[in-house]
């Protein structure tokens, strides 16, 4: 089990995010999150990412207990582990694309430049950018290409957990939809494990295997986006139920 939470607590000073929130992610899996604005669904990334400190609760990562008050240094291993894309991660401007993918192999291995060049290439044709992408600087890339970058260079350690943050927020569809094929093929050929925090319906059926739904601090529904239209939860039901949601499960009442 690669992610595995019970009885998750967070807190912002005397703001409890989370209370009792328990949720696993099954390997290989392709985990949407969802929930009204505020419910948590970034910070919730934020503890899986080790970013953020539970003030209760057990982390499970990878199938091993993790003491979240580890120092900094002793974390760095597991967070090796997991590629971060978040909605306001954006890439340094300064950097070019084929730079932006290099610095995590710089930072976290050893390998020498030409090879760590090397892998960073891949990264870059494995998200379907162009060879000529790597040169460009982010403010030279349309949004769909920066979403692109960012997969890239979360890609770039070779993680075993994938967690995106909006990853299609602020698209045209046409680009959304180009970033939810790219997401659908990495989980599918690499046999990732993804969690997905969007508001974006189309991506929830096309990408995920599960959508997992918070509310009043924990995990109120987990069930494939086909079945949560049906969930006995009214406030999921509601979520799902609504006709842009019907419109993908070939409901003609759910309008074009
Ligand atoms: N760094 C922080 N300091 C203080 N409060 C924070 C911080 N980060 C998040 N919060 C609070 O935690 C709560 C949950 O935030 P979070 O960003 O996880 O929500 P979300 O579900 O991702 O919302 P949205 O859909 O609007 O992005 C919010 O009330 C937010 O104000």
């Amino acid at each position: 089990m690669p992610v595995r939470l019970e009885g998750l607590e967070t807190r912002f000073g005397q703001q409890r995010v989370h209370h009792g929130l328990d949720l696993e992610v099954r390997r290989g899996e392709a985990l949407g999150i969802v929930g009204g604005s505020g419910s948590g669904k970034s910070v919730l990334l934020s503890v899986i990412a080790l970013l953020k400190t539970p003030s209760a609760g057990q982390l499970m990562l990878f199938g091993e207990p993790v003491d979240t008050r580890m120092t900094e240094t002793s974390l760095i291993p597991l967070r090796r582990r997991i590629g971060v894309m978040f909605q306001h991660g954006a890439l340094f401007s300064s950097l070019t694309v084929l730079e932006n993918v290099m610095l995590p192999l710089r930072e976290h291995t050893r390998l020498p430049l030409v090879l760590v060049e090397e892998f960073a290439r891949l990264k870059i044709a494995l998200v379907g950018l162009p060879v000529e992408a790597a040169g460009r600087y982010p403010r030279e890339l349309s949004g769909g290409m920066l979403k692109r970058a960012g997969v890239a260079r979360a890609l770039a350690l070779d993680p075993e957990l994938l967690l995106l943050d909006e990853p299609s927020a602020g698209l045209d569809p046409v680009s959304a939809a180009e970033v939810d094929g790219l997401l659908d093929t990495l989980h599918k050929a690499l046999g990732l494990t993804m969690l997905l925090v969007t508001h974006d319906l189309d991506s929830l059926f096309t990408v995920t295997d599960r959508v997992a739904f918070l509310g009043e601090g924990r995990l109120m529904a987990v069930a494939p986006a086909s079945e949560l239209a049906d969930s006995e939860v009214p406030m999921v039901a509601r979520y799902f139920g609504n006709a842009r949601a019907r419109r993908f499960l070939g409901d003609p009442q759910g309008g074009p």
